[in-house]
């Protein structure tokens, strides 16, 4: 469950500010926070639920693709919508779409930068379980956790890190070189152009 300034929004992804424009002095903290999120959150040890409580695009989409499991409240858009704003989603954002969905449903989504409503979402298995509100969301998680009291903790534990370890392994092994991928490809004038588009129709949205 994320708390957010917005009642409506679970999180809106990346500060698109950070990438349009980028400061030099603040863009490697920038993304290395994010891989080390990334890090703990796909790594962790833990039994984790994503309980999605708004519109969820990019790296939002991404935190909850962190989890085991993930509830959505009804009416909310959840997606890697990378491709809208003229950008590509990270080879980690895209395997960890590809730990929840078919490869095929994947393909679609990540391409076209589809953002899916809660019941779409829930059809491709982007999430698992629809929850009336934040209060069910809550009780829902603790459901889906209460289950691993039966389990013998380190064989969940081992069976997970397992599970990921080929893509955190990837990470551990190459975040300098994710991360001058990120500062080149944000740097081009034309990812730039598309940044500044993207901005002006959020701009323009709010005005009506
Ligand atoms: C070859 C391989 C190379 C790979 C290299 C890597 C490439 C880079 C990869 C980067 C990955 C990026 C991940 C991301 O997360 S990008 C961000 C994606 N997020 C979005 O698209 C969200 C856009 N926002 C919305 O859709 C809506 O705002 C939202 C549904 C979230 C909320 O709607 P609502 O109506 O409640 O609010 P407003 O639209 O009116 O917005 C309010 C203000 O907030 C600003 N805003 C919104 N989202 C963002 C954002 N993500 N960053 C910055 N600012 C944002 C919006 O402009 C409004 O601002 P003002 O009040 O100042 O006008």
């Amino acid at each position: 469950m994320s708390q957010q300034s917005s009642p409506t929004v679970f999180s809106a992804g990346l500060d698109i500010m950070e990438m349009y424009k980028p400061k030099p002095d603040r863009v490697k903290e920038f993304w290395t926070t994010l891989q080390d999120v990334w890090l703990a959150l796909y790594g962790s040890s833990f039994p984790t639920v994503a309980a999605i409580n708004g519109h969820s695009p990019a790296g939002g989409c991404l935190l909850s693709l962190c989890c085991e499991y993930r509830i959505m409240c009804p009416n909310y858009s959840i997606g890697l919508n990378e491709t809208k704003l003229g950008i590509v989603a990270p080879k980690w954002f895209m395997s960890s779409m590809l730990g929840a969905i078919p490869y095929r449903e994947a393909e679609l989504a990540l391409t076209s930068g589809r953002m899916f409503s809660t019941d779409e979402a829930l059809k491709i298995g982007l999430i698992d379980e629809v929850a009336s509100d934040k209060a069910d969301a809550i009780a829902k998680s603790e459901k889906f956790l209460s289950q691993f009291a039966k389990i013998h903790p380190i064989a969940r534990k081992l069976t997970k890190l397992n599970l990921r370890h080929s893509a955190l392994e990837w990470m551990q092994e190459n975040k300098e070189l994710d991360l001058n991928i990120f500062i080149s490809f944000v740097g081009q004038p034309i990812v730039q152009k598309s940044l500044e588009k993207y901005l002006e129709g959020l701009k323009a949205k709010q005005a009506k």
